[in-house]
């Protein structure tokens, strides 16, 4: 059914033109992260060259008012992205860079795991950012893109404050810790300051930070997106070859059912899944040293089983992983080879052997 309401999208997108080639917007390749969900929830981003944004209104009215008018759609969202013209493009290997067709590899980068949920606030930046620090302590060259853009935490997770700088006013220099190199929307912004990135710009931060990041040679850059399943996520994946996606949920009803979506999404986009970490599993009582769970216990095994894909392990409640998160030390760096560290280390080793050998 949705597959039928997205052949209707493109059909009217196919008969808005663009005025300055002539061609139509589709076939023209102007069309990104086409995104048509259940209950007629269409969205999608039109890209322009930068000198061509600002005058580029008009065209996304017309397509989103275009795709508004087919029958099924309840809403429709056509977000403009300007990119800039090719030859600006920093290229960090010194090869000429073609227009890009579909996903694709990052330069000097050898893969690239996405860490998702469906929900906010279920540890996915704790998972990645552990999962960073123990791939480094392996011996991967790891790199960490916090792409959560509407709350990025790695820069405090990873310890890291100060600004990347860019000595070329081009390329962007990265830092590091515990073996991470680090970018992060976060450290562009002054600390404590909300950034609301919203459409064009959250698309055209996401692609800087993939493009003009010196990331240097790496075996495999983390990318924590933002909960759910929304422009960042399905960019990323149409534009950048992503390996595969980890997907962090609590063991609660609520928590799986919003992680099942975000499993579905990137299936539809042709990510490879994985597989599913239950964090905030189990609570062992300090005092009487009893097995609590307080978010329940198995559901994200469950629900790996019933969906098919691979089940990652489980990852305790406990304060030493909140307080590492918090402190800038994570546990796996403060604390390794303790309980709480364990099932970060499993996880990274899973990968490192799997996706990464
Ligand atoms: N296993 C854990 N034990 C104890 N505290 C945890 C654990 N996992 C995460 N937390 C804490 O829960 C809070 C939310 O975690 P985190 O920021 O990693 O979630 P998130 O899914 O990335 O959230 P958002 O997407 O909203 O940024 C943080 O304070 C973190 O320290």
């Amino acid at each position: 059914m949705s597959g039928d309401l997205e052949d209707k999208v493109r059909t009217a997108l196919t008969r808005i033109a663009d005025p300055v080639s002539g061609q139509d917007i589709l076939s023209a390749g102007m069309v990104r992260a086409l995104s048509v969900q259940d209950g007629g929830r269409v969205s999608f981003v039109i890209e322009v060259p930068r000198e061509r944004a600002e005058g580029a209104e008009p065209l996304r009215r017309a397509a989103e008012e275009a795709v508004r008018a087919i029958d099924g759609v309840e809403t429709a969202s056509a977000v403009l992205t300007a990119h800039a013209p090719a030859p600006e493009m920093p290229n960090l290997k010194g090869g000429a860079r073609s227009a890009p067709a579909g996903p694709q590899k990052l330069p000097g980068i050898d893969h690239v795991i996405a860490v998702a949920s469906g929900k906010g606030g279920v540890g996915k930046s704790t998972v990645s950012a552990n999962l960073a620090v123990a791939l480094a302590a392996q011996g991967k060259k790891v790199g960490l893109l916090d792409a959560d853009v509407y709350g990025p935490s790695q820069p405090r997770m990873l310890g890291i404050s100060g600004k990347p700088s860019s000595p070329d006013g081009n390329t962007i220099l990265p830092l590091r810790n515990y073996g991470v190199t680090l970018m992060s929307l976060g450290l562009m912004a002054p600390e404590g300051q909300a950034v609301v990135w919203r459409g064009p710009m959250l698309i055209g931060a996401l692609q800087q930070m993939l493009d003009k990041v010196a990331w240097g040679k790496l075996d495999v850059l983390i990318v924590d997106l933002p909960p759910g399943t929304g422009d960042v996520q399905m960019t990323l994946c149409q534009k950048t070859h992503v390996d595969g996606a980890v997907v962090v949920s609590t063991p609660q009803d609520i928590a799986l059912i919003d992680a099942r979506k975000g499993i579905d999404m990137f299936q539809k986009m042709g990510t490879p899944i994985l597989g599913i970490v239950e964090n905030m599993s189990a609570f062992v009582c300090d005092e009487c040293g009893k097995v609590h769970h307080p978010f329940g216990h198995g559901g994200a095994r469950a629900e790996a089983d019933k969906l098919g894909v691979p089940f990652l392990g489980e990852i305790p409640l406990d304060l030493a992983i909140r307080e590492g998160g918090d402190n800038g030390a994570p546990v796996v760096a403060s604390r390794p080879g303790s309980p709480e560290a364990a099932g970060f280390v499993a996880l990274a080793a899973a990968l490192a052997e799997g996706v990464l050998a």
